[in-house]
């Protein structure tokens, strides 16, 4: 038998398996680096996260993604060179964190690698009705298997495409072999550059798992910072934003965009909530003379309003708690609102539940091509995300 698909069997038939999860996301801030150590599949997977890093990105890269980053018109040997750099780029990034942690890599059966999107284009955003679904995740993973010598899985976002899903969030499937808990009601809130929730039904109905994006996180914040604040990337601490006052008539025009008016699923990214939409938004409302505090006071109020609304509309009052994730629940005064708009005493994040709320991306990815590997088939029936049960992931061998 192929060498390759013989070590293939023998990581399948394991007890146990070691697999780095990989995400690098919107906010370009670097690649997370999860160490996961799986047993079982399906909703006996049991996951232990042995280490944790972000491995910060130089700036020269972060500028080479933004050039090409969910722009429509790009110089296309940049995308070219940068799929292949980026498999390479990130690679190294591994080998080094695993020589930090003392592991070599012959002991990992698997990486499970995101890749970095460059383009999400769902049907509601192209609105191209010949055209289908798409999104583009660039970062080879051939190149990761060959220069790391470990089997890995990537582009896990076709196949959702491929079997009638937006590609996105893919959160939801994690969320549902990790942390469904019976008797509770869950909702898992990521805050990332975008923001997006999985309910979790705590009578375990798979029918009423209910996932969608809901807008921008730190996306728009961090963009207006960087764009009018040389030197900082993101507004840290919510500090910016609570010198300044909400702009009610810039608030209104924000959410005055048919994406908050369409129905739920839906997804979303950078190609809409990015700095026109911003520049729009203060034209329509004659807001463009307001001062930097207050443009974030106002983002800030308009990520917190996007999450609430969405999770109003779909989720029934009842009793859910919330378990948060993601860069954007550092951002206190972000926190604070959610809190005060859905009526919630607290707020927890996902260290309750044994996973590091920065973390939880990557170990998400991790868990995904445990499933392919390992996994029966998920069924989520009639769902009424319409989630597609497939198992996602490209396998690349190292030879
Ligand atoms: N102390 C802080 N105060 C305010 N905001 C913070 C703080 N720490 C992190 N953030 C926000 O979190 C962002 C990083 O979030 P995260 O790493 O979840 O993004 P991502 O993984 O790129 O996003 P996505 O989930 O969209 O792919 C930063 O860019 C910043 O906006
Ligand atoms: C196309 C794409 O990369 N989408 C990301 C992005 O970042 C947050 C939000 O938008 C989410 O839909 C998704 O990532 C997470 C990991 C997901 O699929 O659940």
């Amino acid at each position: 038998m192929n060498k390759n698909l013989s070590h293939l069997f023998e990581i399948i038939n394991k007890e146990k398996r070691t697999i780095i999860g990989l995400m690098s996301g919107t906010s370009l801030d670097g690649l997370d680096i999860a160490l996961c150590e799986f047993s079982g599949h399906g909703l006996e997977t049991k996951v232990v996260v042995r280490a944790f890093e972000t491995m910060a990105y130089g700036s020269e890269f972060k500028e080479s993604i933004k050039s090409i980053f969910a722009k429509r018109q790009v110089d296309l040997e940049r995308v070219c060179l940068l799929n292949a750099f980026i498999g390479s780029y990130h690679a190294d990034l591994i080998l080094n964190c695993l020589q930090k942690w003392g592991i070599a890599p012959s002991e990992v059966d698997a990486i499970a690698s995101h890749g970095q999107t460059i383009y999400h284009a769902p049907l509601s955003l192209h609105q191209q009705h010949n055209m289908p679904n798409a999104t583009l995740q660039i970062g080879d993973g051939d190149r990761i298997a060959v220069k790391t010598g470990i089997l890995t899985l990537s582009d896990f976002r076709q196949k959702h495409v491929a079997a009638g899903g937006e590609g996105a969030p893919l959160a939801v499937y994690g969320d549902y072999l990790l942390f469904s808990e019976k008797g509770q009601d869950r909702i898992m809130l990521n805050i990332g550059g975008i923001a997006n929730f999985t309910f979790l039904p705590g009578d375990l109905n798979t029918d009423r798992i209910f996932s969608t994006d809901v807008g921008p996180g730190n996306t728009l914040m961090d963009a207006y910072v960087q764009a009018n604040l040389p030197g900082k990337y993101y507004d840290a601490n919510s500090e910016i934003a609570l010198a300044g006052t909400c702009s009610k008539p810039l608030l209104a025009a924000l959410l005055d965009h048919s994406f908050f008016a369409q129905g739920f699923p839906k997804t979303t990214g950078p190609e809409l909530f990015n700095l026109s939409y911003l520049a729009n938004a203060q034209k329509t409302s004659n807001t463009k003379g307001i001062s930097v505090q207050d443009v974030l006071a106002t983002l800030n109020r308009f990520s917190a309003i996007g999450i609430c609304d969405a999770i109003e509309r779909t989720v029934q009052k009842d009793s859910y708690k919330i378990f948060v994730s993601g860069g954007g629940m550092h951002n206190p005064l972000l926190l604070s609102s959610i809190k005060e708009i859905l009526g919630q005493d607290t707020i927890s994040d996902t260290a309750e539940l044994g996973v590091l709320p920065d973390a939880k991306e990557a170990v998400l990815f991790a868990t995904l091509a445990n499933e392919t590997l390992v996994g029966n088939g998920l069924s989520f029936g009639q769902n009424q995300t319409r989630l597609p049960s497939v198992h996602m992931g490209k396998i690349s061998f190292p030879e």
